[in-house]
């Protein structure tokens, strides 16, 4: 592999296997980390079985989203809510602890306006208080609005406003390359702009969120433009596959 690191983000690849058989799929694919969706009823003694055996890291885990049916994503940004997203984040932070997680992505939520982002800004620098002295950092995600709409954080400047508004310590936003297209394009310059506040990247094709070998986004010239720009940390490939994992993973021999 080139100087690219990947990370396979189990929430979307081999779907169809455990989360402890998926991390040993990623290993044998080539990837060089691992992140996670919402792994909370898998077996944290299993987990870290596979992990070990691996020697992967595990780069992030998210918080709970709500009552996905009714169309909740995440409720660290929804005021009225904030007892129920504390226990979110302490689960989350205990799972973390258990297996070994650099990082918990905390889900704003479905919000708008100052009394959400206080809420938001309140809620994380209580949760990074928390997580710091256990070594776990906190992300914040802009999400893009024809996926998740009514999301409260969209864009890269105000996550990064909100950073500031914490302390600027211990909370960093992911910058997810397929979002980011969708909310406005101009990725390299969006990422050059906020590379002081960005703690972990992603990608996918746009606009369908599969494999990243077709689409709007030439990522053969983009990811190792984002190295030039200054990344120097793993690619989260947080893509949906066509079909089988496996089958869908020739996109990574034009890194090799
Ligand atoms: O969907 C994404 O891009 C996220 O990274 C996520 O973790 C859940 O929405
Ligand atoms: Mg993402």
């Amino acid at each position: 592999m080139s100087d690219l690191r990947f990370s396979a983000n189990l929430g979307f690849l081999w779907t169809d296997r455990s989360l402890p058989d998926a991390v040993r799929a990623a290993k044998v694919a080539g990837f060089e980390a691992v992140e996670l969706h919402w792994p909370y009823e898998t077996d944290t003694a299993q987990l870290k079985a596979a992990l070990a055996e691996t020697g992967l890291p595990v780069l992030g885990v998210n918080t709970l989203r709500g009552d996905v049916a009714a169309g909740e994503f995440g409720l660290a940004a929804v005021p009225g809510r904030e007892e129920e997203a504390r226990r979110y984040f302490e689960r989350a932070l205990g799972y973390a602890e258990a297996i070994g997680v650099a990082n918990i992505h905390v889900m704003a939520g479905k919000s708008e306006g100052t009394a959400a982002r206080q809420c938001f800004i309140d809620h994380l620098r209580w949760a990074r208080d928390l997580a710091a002295p256990k070594g776990v950092g906190i992300l914040i995600e802009p999400l893009n609005l024809r996926d998740v709409p009514g999301y409260f954080l969209t864009d890269c400047a105000a996550a990064a406003d909100i950073v500031a508004d914490c302390g600027g310590s211990g909370i960093r936003i992911m910058f997810d390359c397929y979002h980011m297209q969708i909310m406005g394009g101009d990725i390299v310059s969006r990422f050059q702009r906020f590379r002081d506040v960005i703690g972990h990247v992603q990608f996918a094709a746009v606009p369908d969120r599969t494999e990243p070998d077709h689409g709007e986004l030439d990522h053969a010239w983009l990811l190792p433009e984002l190295l030039r720009a200054g990344w120097h940390g793993f690619f989260g490939a947080e893509y949906k596959p066509r079909g089988k994992t496996d089958i869908g993973l020739n996109w990574m021999t034009q890194f090799r």
